[in-house]
């Protein structure tokens, strides 16, 4: 196992100094450290972070191979700084049994380029009608800890109820999607001025919202963890904030593009800009950022969600919802927030590792730490070509932007996944 020093780099908000990564730990950190049989890099300029996890991506791995792999999906994770990403159920078939979760997570250990931790659906074929085996993937190789049934909503609350109570034995999560199915039939874009103007059917905010009033007071009465997907609306951080007054066990996630984008882009008709839940108002945005900054909100989640060319550059109405995102989310990050870096290490890598259960991930750079991190170059700035990406699907919502940083290298237990902005396999 080769031994790398890595030179004149600031840990975070740190001053400049040297870290040793040996036998998959960060050995040593401080100025002036001597090389002996290590790999030298110079790291003038960059910063080094906790590797970042991510608590949804969909690797579409069984299934749509076409779209994405578990393999391809891992190699843009490594690139876009991710030492661990969690898979989300809403495959082919889906993974709702031991089987199919443990099939991921060998698939993942395989491909040895990011952690790769299945999420197990809730219910059978996430059709919402009876709860899948959550304790048999519980204890499975794969020890899944987080169930969801994303692409979905479990809309029935009494399922909602008995998944909660369920899951509290082994302290395990439902991340929930939160969308009232019946406010939403027939929706291709945020209701409101944009969506009455162009005379597409739309897709409430409320929707969002009653679902997520909900299942807070489910998981208080319950007294278990809820974790909420892809929050997208102003009103869903003000019942968060009182729940969260209460001592309610419940978490939150925002993706990069609705901390970025409005539902303006629905404008071009493109589908590149077409999501669930859909891109919302300039109100909205801002309550985002501002909720993630202040902690009601604890992560940014990618919801990474690779589709096949067929699936996206079609007609807006016939186009899959989702967007990629795990090779821009720091560059998004470091657009919105500026470089907070121990807000950015907060809530892309530690936040995330605590909620999903994640030992020896999210843990800063430190003597005796596991030496998965990230080094970026906050300086650079690069232009988004879809056809570089790593990924095999292309719908990127930042084709031909220029985004600022870019991942230089990425340590998975001390192994190099990425060097010079490249996959090393
Ligand atoms: N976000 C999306 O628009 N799509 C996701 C499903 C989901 O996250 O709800 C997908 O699987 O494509
Ligand atoms: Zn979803
Ligand atoms: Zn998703």
């Amino acid at each position: 196992m080769t031994a790398y020093l890595i030179r004149n780099v600031r840990v975070l908000d740190g001053e400049p100094t040297d870290l040793l990564v040996r036998d998959g730990v960060v050995a040593e950190v401080g100025g002036g450290l001597t090389a002996g049989d290590a790999t030298v890099l110079d790291a003038t300029g960059l910063v080094a972070l906790p590797g970042l996890v991510d608590l949804h991506t969909h690797l579409r791995e069984p299934g749509r191979e076409d779209a994405e792999t578990v393999e391809s999906g891992s190699r843009a994770a490594a690139l876009g700084g991710y030492t661990a990403v969690c898979a989300m159920a809403n495959t082919s078939p889906v993974a709702d049994t031991a089987g199919v979760v443990e099939q991921v997570w060998r698939l993942g250990r395989e491909a040895g380029l990011v952690d790769v931790q299945p999420i197990g659906a809730v219910t059978v074929g996430l059709a919402g009608e009876r709860l899948a085996e959550l304790g048999a993937m519980a204890d499975s190789a794969a020890r899944v800890r987080i169930f969801s049934d994303d692409g979905h909503c479990v809309a029935d609350p009494r399922l909602m109820r008995r998944a909660l109570e369920y899951v509290k034995a082994f302290d395990g999560v439902i991340a929930q999607h939160a969308e009232e199915p019946r406010l939403t039939e027939g929706a291709q874009m945020h209701e409101g001025e944009v969506s009455t103007r162009l005379g597409l059917t739309g897709w409430p905010a409320v929707a969002e919202e009653a679902i997520i009033a909900r299942d807070v007071l489910l998981a208080e009465h319950v007294g278990s963890r809820l974790h909420v997907c892809h929050v997208s609306t102003a009103g869903s951080v003000e019942v968060l904030r009182q729940a969260k007054a209460r001592g309610v066990r419940v978490t939150a996630e925002v993706t990069p593009h609705h901390l970025l984008l409005t539902d303006e882009r629905a404008e071009t008709y493109d589908p590149v800009f077409k999501v669930n839940p859909p891109l919302r108002t300039a109100t909205d945005v801002a309550a985002l950022r501002a909720a993630l900054a202040e902690g009601v909100i604890d992560v940014i989640a990618t919801d990474h969600a690779p589709h096949a060319v067929e699936d996206k550059e079609c007609e807006w109405a016939y186009a899959r919802p989702g967007m990629l995102g795990l090779e821009t989310a720091l560059s998004i990050a470091l657009d919105v927030f500026g470089p907070q870096w121990d807000l950015i290490a907060e809530r892309m890598s530690r936040a995330p590792a605590r909620i999903a259960g994640l030992t020896g991930q999210g843990v800063d750079p430190a003597p005796g730490a596991p030496a998965n991190l990230t080094l970026v170059d906050p300086a650079a700035r690069r232009v988004i070509e879809p056809a570089e990406l790593a990924s095999r699907s292309r719908n990127t919502p930042y084709a031909r932007m220029t985004l600022p940083g870019r991942i230089v290298a990425t340590f998975l237990r001390g192994e190099p996944t990425v060097l010079d902005g490249k996959a090393v396999k």
